[in-house]
């Protein structure tokens, strides 16, 4: 199993009291899944990514990455778990504006110390995959906002991570693109059987009637899993 929670609860505080962002959350996803979050605003979805790309540490329950318990690890011993099996994709690129798509991709190898001789390579050959070769020494002022999400997808892969977590990745984005965005990941999860969490809210605008590749859906509610849906594959 690349991701499992088991029994996590949340809370922060508020005032004398304390808010309950997830209650007792049950979620596993294994390798070569993808997995939607959907629920209105405040439901706990961005607090369950926190938790799941070990940034936040539960109140209780565990955390379980690539059968690696990190509930109660340090926070050196967590960032090398994010850093050495979670990709990370947010709702804006935070591309660097100066760095071309390839720099981009290789800063991250960098960050996650690759072997060097290899970055490039693999760099190219994400590009490729995310149909961007041809844009590799372009920078992001010359990309549209569909292409720098792409980058953002791929940077997020370098160093073959086995989850990926993804934040609202098409709220910048029309419909088209948004769709497109979603399919791209679909098909990244199954050719490199990544495990792969993507928070949306706007899911059903992306993809009416079906679930562009999408295995199964969770509803939150209150900080809490209301509903899962499996979806028929494509
Ligand atoms: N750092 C924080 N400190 C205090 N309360 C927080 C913090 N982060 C989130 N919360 C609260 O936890 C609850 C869940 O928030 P969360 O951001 O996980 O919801 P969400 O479903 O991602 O919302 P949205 O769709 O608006 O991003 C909310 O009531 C929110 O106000």
């Amino acid at each position: 199993m690349s991701l499992n929670l088991s029994n996590v609860t949340l809370t922060y505080p508020d005032g004398r009291e304390r808010l309950t962002a997830l209650d007792s959350v049950d979620l596993s996803v294994r390798a070569g899944d993808f997995v939607a979050v959907t629920g209105p605003s405040g439901s706990g979805k961005s607090s369950l990514l926190a938790v799941a790309g070990t940034l936040v540490t539960p109140d209780s329950g565990v955390v379980v990455v690539d059968g690696i318990e990190v509930s109660e690890l340090s926070s050196a011993d967590r960032a090398r778990v994010r850093r050495d099996h979670i990709g990370f994709v947010f709702q804006q690129d935070n591309l660097l504006p100066s760095l071309t798509a390839l720099d981009q991709l290789l800063l991250t190898a960098h960050v996650r110390r690759r072997r060097p001789s290899k970055h490039r390579a693999e760099a190219m050959a994400l590009l490729d995959e995310v149909g961007l070769a041809d844009s590799a020494q372009r920078r992001p002022h010359e990309l549209s906002g569909g292409m720098r999400q792409r980058v953002n997808i791929a940077r997020a892969l370098m160093g073959e991570p086995s989850l990926l977590l993804i934040d609202e990745p098409t709220s910048a984005l029309d419909i088209e693109r948004g769709r497109a965005v979603v399919a791209l990941i679909s098909r990244l999860v199954r050719e490199r059987n990544l495990a792969a969490v993507l928070v949306s809210h706007d899911l059903d605008t992306l993809s009416p009637g079906q679930r562009t590749g999408v295995d199964a859906t969770v509803h939150m509610q209150d900080g809490r899993i209301d509903t899962r849906v499996a979806h028929a594959a494509a």
